[in-house]
């Protein structure tokens, strides 16, 4: 029996793992973590993600060929082929600091592989990682190898969040980069065994080492730099027109409050930090995300008559994106500090976000998110002009703003009357993600502002806009 060992039960090495399992009964799957109430989490009901679809397939096979242990180095000992699916956080400080990728995790997962290795061991760089990555463990694994081959291959993961098991059972492609050596190559045909399980071998994509690699980072950060926004155009027709070329297609080109997640900036400033030639390019993809969210800002206070200050302000939406309870560099954090900012107090409501996290959120610095949690700095205070609440309606109630930050279904529909009703006058509606009928809005009375759409009569008449 193949014995798969997966060190680091996220967002990625979770599903992942639960798939495998799920399509080959003949492999055992065993995903390990440091993180002792992550590991009890996915033994239980409560998994500790929310994606749709995962509940059913973790129910399936865990106990049958999926496991999940914090007894990381018996089950790495044990395994032919270790996915290495850890923390790559961007640097913060020292050489490369706010680009570099920080492989900390990555170098201590190598270092342990290689101390408690006893046999041949297959080594799956699954995390997003800077070119090269591989070759930098080569060496970590080699150095110290005791006679034990180790055949590195990468297999960058491309699920989003929110359809990730849907991503995982019907892949557009997968990537399996290896050594052009004869063990490379064998290498690289047990893990195709693996996905061909389920995935049509034509979709099975073998490239070397740095091919896999460096596609990763290229294919996110030519994603995010789709994701843009126009004033006055309305953004749909827009995208329905450039996506008619098949070339392009019509996905990916919602314009929003600005993207998130864990993954689009971070990769972004990886390729940035490689390659400078080109870097001024991808720095501006970030540089007009972050624009679009303090854009967003500008436009709440200063068409409500230049001020938030006291006033109540119901955000609906805290996570990156709908049916995902993540909020890893989600835009709602930049709005909502923007908004405190200008002494605003905000009611905050999402369906799968605690205010445990988002307190944590609105206090912690830049890019500490990315490390495993237990090694997060927790701030002591939570702050005042935040309440976190599980109705939409109790968020709205005497608001003078509304904003939507992600668009889960059920915003769409919501008792929109009932919440006006509920609402100080003038009452604003200001959609960062498309999701309401701004006209049907409009005729109940509210003054909305829907990103990339054409603006409300009242709004292009306002003073100081941004
Ligand atoms: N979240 C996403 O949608 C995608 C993420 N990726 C990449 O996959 C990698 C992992 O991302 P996520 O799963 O989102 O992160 P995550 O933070 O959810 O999971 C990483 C896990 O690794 C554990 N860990 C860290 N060091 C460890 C060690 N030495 N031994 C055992 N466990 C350790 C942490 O405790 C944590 O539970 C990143 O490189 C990311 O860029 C790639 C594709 C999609
Ligand atoms: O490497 C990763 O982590 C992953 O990054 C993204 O996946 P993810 O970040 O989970 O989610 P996306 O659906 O890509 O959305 C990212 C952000 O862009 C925003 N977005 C997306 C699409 C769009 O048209 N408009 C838009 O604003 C979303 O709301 C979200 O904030 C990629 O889509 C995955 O292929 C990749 O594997």
């Amino acid at each position: 029996m193949v014995k798969i060992c997966c060190i680091g039960a996220g967002y990625v090495g979770g599903p992942t793992m639960a798939v495998i399992a799920l399509k080959c009964p003949s492999v055992e799957v065993v995903v390990v973590d440091i993180s002792v109430p992550r590991i009890n989490a996915w033994n239980s009901d409560h998994l500790p993600i929310y994606e749709p679809g995962l509940d059913e397939v973790v129910q399936q096979c865990r106990g049958r060929n999926l496991f999940f242990s914090t007894n990381v180095e018996k089950h790495v000992s044990e395994a032919d082929i270790i996915f290495v699916s850890v923390n790559t956080p961007t640097k913060t400080r020292g050489l490369g600091a706010g680009k570099a990728a920080d492989l900390t995790y990555w170098e201590s997962a190598a270092r342990m592989i290689a101390d408690v290795a006893k046999s041949d061991k297959i080594v799956v760089e699954k995390s997003t990682v800077p070119v090269k990555t591989a070759e930098a463990i080569e060496k970590i694994l080699t150095h110290n190898s005791k006679g034990i081959n180790y055949q590195i291959l990468s297999n960058p993961e491309f699920l989003a969040e929110g359809t990730a098991i849907q991503d995982l059972l019907n892949p557009d492609r997968v990537l399996i980069g290896g050594r052009e050596t004869p063990d490379g190559q064998k290498a690289i045909k047990a893990l195709k065994d693996v996905y061909a399980q389920w995935v049509p071998e034509e979709r099975i994509i073998t490239t070397n080492l740095w091919s896999a690699e460096l596609s990763k980072l290229a294919a996110n950060a030519f994603l995010a730099q789709r994701i843009s926004s126009a004033t006055g155009a309305d953004v749909s027709e827009v995208s329905y027109a450039i996506g008619k070329d098949s070339r392009i297609g019509p996905k990916f080109l919602n314009a929003s409050v600005g993207f998130g997640g864990s993954c689009f900036q971070k990769d972004i400033l990886n390729l940035v930090y490689i390659c400078d030639e080109v870097a001024c390019y991808w720095k501006q993809v970030i540089k007009v995300n972050d624009y679009q969210k303090s854009r967003f800002v500008n436009r709440v206070v200063s068409s409500m008559f230049n001020t938030v200050s006291g006033k109540k302000i119901a955000i609906f939406g805290f996570a990156f994106k709908k049916d995902t309870g993540d909020t890893r560099e989600t835009p709602a954090i930049d709005v909502c500090k923007g908004l405190l900012g200008d002494k605003a107090s905000l009611s905050i409501y999402d369906p799968q976000v605690t205010e445990d996290q988002i307190q944590r959120d609105l206090s912690m610095g830049k890019f500490d998110w990315d490390h495993p949690i237990h090694l997060q700095p927790v701030s002591p205070t939570s702050i005042k002009q935040v309440s976190v609440v599980w109705d939409p309606y109790q968020a709205a109630r005497d608001a003078h703003g509304l904003c939507i930050l992600t668009e889960w279904d059920e915003f769409k529909r919501l008792d929109y009357e009932k919440i006006y009703e509920s609402m100080r006058k003038p009452a604003f509606v200001f959609d960062g993600r498309n999701v309401v009928d701004a006209e049907k809005l409009r005729e109940l009375g509210f003054i909305v502002y829907s990103i990339g759409k054409p603006l409300d009569p009242w709004l292009k008449d306002m003073p100081a806009l941004a």
